[in-house]
C-alpha cells in the first residue's frame, strides 16, 4: 500500500510528519516497548526535526535510531547524518534514545559497513531487521539510502548494509542499508519538498514501471509520501490523499 499525503507548505509538512511520527512511536511502544527507527540523510532530519523535537509526548528514551545510510566521515564532519539529527533533534531533546552510529574507519567503507551490520545483529539477535520506520528521502535522480540508478547495489541480496565507494552524491564513500532490511520494514516513510523534485516525484508515484531505487521500496507495511505542494506540484489529484 501506498499512500501519499501533501502540504501546502514545508512547515505544513514537518507538523504531519511529526504527528505521523508520534503516533507510530506510540503505537509501537505500547506494542513492544520501544520504537526502533532509520533515518536518512539530506534534508530530512531538518524537515522531521523542526516540530518533533517540541512534543513532550514523544517518549524519546524507548527510540532506537539507526541510519538508513551514513556517510564515512567522523561524526563531527559536516556531512555526517548523525551530525545533522543531533544538530536538530538530539541536542534538543531531555531523554536521550538508544543511538547507533557509524564506527570510526576513516573512509573504510567496507569495515564500516561490516561493523554496522554487526550493531544490527546485536540489536535485532540475528534476525533479519523489521523497523518499526524508515524514513527515507528522495534524491533527484530517484535514489534513497546510497542506493542509486543503476548501481549494482540494488540487486544486493545477502548483506544488510552494504559499502559503497562511488557514490554519485558526494562524499563517495558511504554505508547504506540494502533492500533486504528496506522492505522488512513495517513502514517506511518518504518525505521530500521544494520544486526541484516535481518531475522526479512524478515519475516515481505515477510511472512504476522505470523500477528506480524509491520505486523498488516495497516493505512488509505500508509506504507513505509526506510531500509539500511545490514537490506535488505535477502529481495527478488522484495520486493525493487527505492526511
Ligand atoms: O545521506 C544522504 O545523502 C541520503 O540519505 C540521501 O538518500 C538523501 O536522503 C537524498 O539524497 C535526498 O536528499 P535531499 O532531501 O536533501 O534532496
Amino acid at each position: 500500500m501506498s499512500v501519499t499525503y501533501t502540504f501546502p507548505t514545508t512547515d505544513a509538512l514537518s507538523d504531519g510528519l511529526n504527528d505521523f511520527v508520534a503516533k507510530r512511536s506510540s503505537e509501537a511502544i505500547a506494542d513492544h516497548g520501544a520504537f526502533t527507527v532509520a533515518v536518512s540523510g539530506g534534508s530530512l532530519p531538518k524537515l522531521l526535526s523542526k516540530e518533533l523535537r517540541q512534543n513532550s509526548n514523544v517518549d524519546f528514551s524507548k527510540w532506537v535510531i539507526f541510519w538508513a545510510d551514513e556517510r564515512c566521515v567522523p561524526l563531527d564532519d559536516a556531512d555526517s547524518n548523525y551530525r545533522e539529527l543531533k544538530t536538530h533533534l538530539l541536542d534538543a531533546i531531555d531523554s536521550k534514545p538508544e543511538i547507533h552510529t557509524i564506527g570510526a574507519f576513516g573512509k573504510d567503507a567496507e569495515k564500516a559497513a561490516v561493523d554496522y551490520e554487526q550493531q544490527l545483529k546485536g540489536y535485532f539477535k540475528g534476525e533479519l531487521p523489521a523497523f518499526d520506520l524508515i524514513l527515507l528521502g528522495m534524491g533527484p535522480d530517484g535514489h534513497c539510502c546510497s542506493l542509486f540508478p543503476g548501481h549494482p547495489l540494488l540487486n544486493e541480496t545477502s548483506r544488510w548494509v552494504a559499502p559503497i565507494t562511488d557514490s554519485p552524491k558526494p562524499p563517495p564513500e558511504r554505508i547504506t542499508l540494502t533492500y533486504p532490511v528496506v522492505n522488512n520494514a513495517k513502514a517506511v516513510a518518504f518525505v521530500t519538498a521544494g520544486e526541484g523534485k516535481q518531475d522526479m516525484l512524478q515519475q516515481i508515484l505515477e510511472q512504476p514501471q522505470l523500477s528506480l531505487p524509491c520505486q523498488r521500496v516495497k516493505p512488509n507495511g505500508p509506504v507513505f509520501w509526506f510531500v509539500d505542494d511545490a514537490a506535488a506540484g505535477k502529481l495527478q489529484k488522484q495520486t493525493i490523499s487527505k492526511y
